[in-house]
């Protein structure tokens, strides 16, 4: 039988009266991949900055196996001693210094560890982890990024590799090649720990799963004989249906009416650089127009430029037949954002989270009495979204800091959604959400488009913009290429993502 490199026993963590971990027990073996699931603040996240010393344990204890096989207490005050004890986390926000060279980065990172061995730089080239070191880091795709992460743990010999939701910003091709890293990484012997909300990617790579219901462990198993539809229940306990999708109301009904149009928009990246390159498309009233690609081809200068957020270098911008200028005149003609990251644009972490509900002009002039805020009104609204979201934990009052990500994601989706703007520009809106929650945002945008509404979904989710899209465009190095053609090619559309082909533009 395959030894633990790694054991939780009984563990247990409580913020505040509030049990995030609730005597969990976990066994990861060496040369396994474990997937972790659950839905949105099962505790996942927490379980892991456990293991990687962000947080101590309330209750219970852990165990690693070190390289001369011998079992020890962990008692990892900080991510510095989690390494040291051969534990590595790639989190979804990569860690790494832009202006640096890979090879600065990974010295760095060698310099965090006291003592100890370190990997062989030279070996990780079996593991397909091809990387230019001398290359900037700000110069690489999202792909290559998450290699230098990799790159970071194995050269401080990382024997166990902590994913948190690795493969969100990979497109499908990278996702094919990413696998193949793992799986070398386990024949070495290293075992991972997967998390992810993606069902077919857990199914393809793990090899046992358990999973996480309100901070318990409700299932383990073997990854073999488990459906999605089986996984599903474990998580939430009950079966998800795929959203039904109806042929877009305006292709039988009246001639397209006309709510974005963009011509020969140009805009400018944060170096000056050219992000969005002479694009011209439109959307019309109910409809859902995709734009699919790979994170950083354009897309957020794109949305930006649209909200008025960012200056555009040339081309025009109409929204419901008007040109409005900068962020304020654009929501006045009634179009919802959600933007590409939570953190920095959708929530403010530190305000409560009903202001973060109701940080909308119009949320604030429906609860407006003679311009005075109606409390009462203020309180039924906030608790009318957190239940139709199903925000957790259901408490309007707390700040928005102490939620998990899935649960954040959620308070933009309900402040603008709920709005039913004439146009909704939606940048990766289903990211870290759970399937359950996922299938409830899907339904909403469908909802959108049949009250005659119009919308933008740009997505890294390949299966989310060909469920939902009308009308479908890949985004390529600032181009867009319309690809409504292609929607059934899987594989000529991951290529277009990746610019890997050229049709006529
Ligand atoms: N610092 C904190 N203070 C208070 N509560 C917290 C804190 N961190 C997490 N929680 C709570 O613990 C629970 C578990 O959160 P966690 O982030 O572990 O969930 P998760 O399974 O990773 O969810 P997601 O899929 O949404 O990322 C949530 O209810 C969250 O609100």
């Amino acid at each position: 039988m395959a030894e633990n490199i790694l054991e939780l026993r009984n563990i247990t963590k409580t913020f505040g009266d509030f049990v995030a971990v609730d005597s969990v027990d976990f066994e990861l073996q060496a040369g396994e991949i474990h997937a972790i699931l659950g839905e949105n603040g099962a505790g996942k996240s927490t379980l892991m900055n456990l293991i990687y010393g962000l947080y101590q344990p309330s209750g219970g204890r852990i165990y690693v196996t070190d390289r001369e096989n011998w079992q020890h207490r962990l008692r990892a005050k900080s991510p510095r001693d989690a390494i040291a004890n051969g534990i590595g986390m790639v989190h979804q926000h990569f860690m790494l210094i832009e202006n640096l060279t890979v090879a600065e980065n990974i010295a760095l990172a060698l310099g965090q560890l006291r003592s100890g061995p370190r990997g062989s730089a030279s070996s990780n080239e079996r593991f397909g982890l091809i990387v230019d070191p001398t290359a900037l880091v700000r110069s690489l795709s999202v792909g290559l990024k998450q290699r230098v992460e990799i790159l970071k743990a194995l050269a401080v010999d990382a024997r166990i590799l902590i994913l948190d939701e690795p493969t969100a910003v990979l497109s499908p091709l990278e996702v094919e090649g990413f696998f193949t890293i793992l799986r070398k990484l386990q024949a070495d012997g290293r075992a991972i720990i997967f998390i992810s909300h993606k069902m077919k990617e857990v199914l393809s790579i793990s090899d046992r799963i358990t999973v996480l219901r309100r901070g318990k462990k409700v299932y383990l198993g073997p990854t073999g004989e488990l459906t999605a539809g089986a996984l599903a229940r474990e998580m939430i306990g009950e079966e998800i249906n795929e959203v039904e999708r109806s042929a877009s109301p305006h292709l039988e009904n009246d001639p397209p009416d006309n709510v974005l149009q963009l011509s020969n928009l140009t805009v400018l990246g944060s170096r000056n650089e050219v992000a969005v390159s002479d694009v011209s498309m439109e959307t019309c009233r109910g409809e859902i127009v995709g734009i699919a690609g790979v994170d950083g081809n354009g897309q957020r200068e794109l949305a930006e430029a649209i909200m008025g957020l960012r200056h555009r270098a040339s081309g025009t911008i109409g929204i419901l037949g008007a040109n409005p200028q900068g962020i304020k005149a654009v929501r006045q003609r009634g179009v919802g954002y959600i933007p590409e990251d939570r953190q920095t644009t959708g929530v403010i972490a530190g305000f409560s989270v009903t202001e973060n509900l109701l940080l909308n002009v119009t949320h604030l002039e429906n609860i407006a009495q003679w311009n005075i805020l109606n409390q009462k009104r203020k309180r039924e609204t906030a608790e009318n979204l957190i239940t139709d979201y199903d925000i957790r934990p259901p408490n309007p009052d707390i700040p928005v800091s102490s939620l998990s990500g899935g649960n954040q994601q959620k308070i933009v989706l309900a402040r603008e959604i709920s709005l039913q703007p004439d146009l909704l520009i939606a940048v990766n809106p289903t990211r870290g959400l759970d399937v359950n929650a996922a299938h409830y945002v899907h339904e909403n945008l469908l909802a959108q488009r049949d009250h005659k509404k119009s919308v933008l979904l740009i997505s890294t989710e390949l299966d989310e913009v060909l469920l939902l899209s009308d009308r479908l465009y890949v985004m390529s190095r600032g181009k867009l290429i319309e690809a409504t053609a292609q929607r059934n090619d899987v594989e000529a559309l991951g290529l277009l993502m990746t610019g890997e082909t050229h049709t006529e533009e």
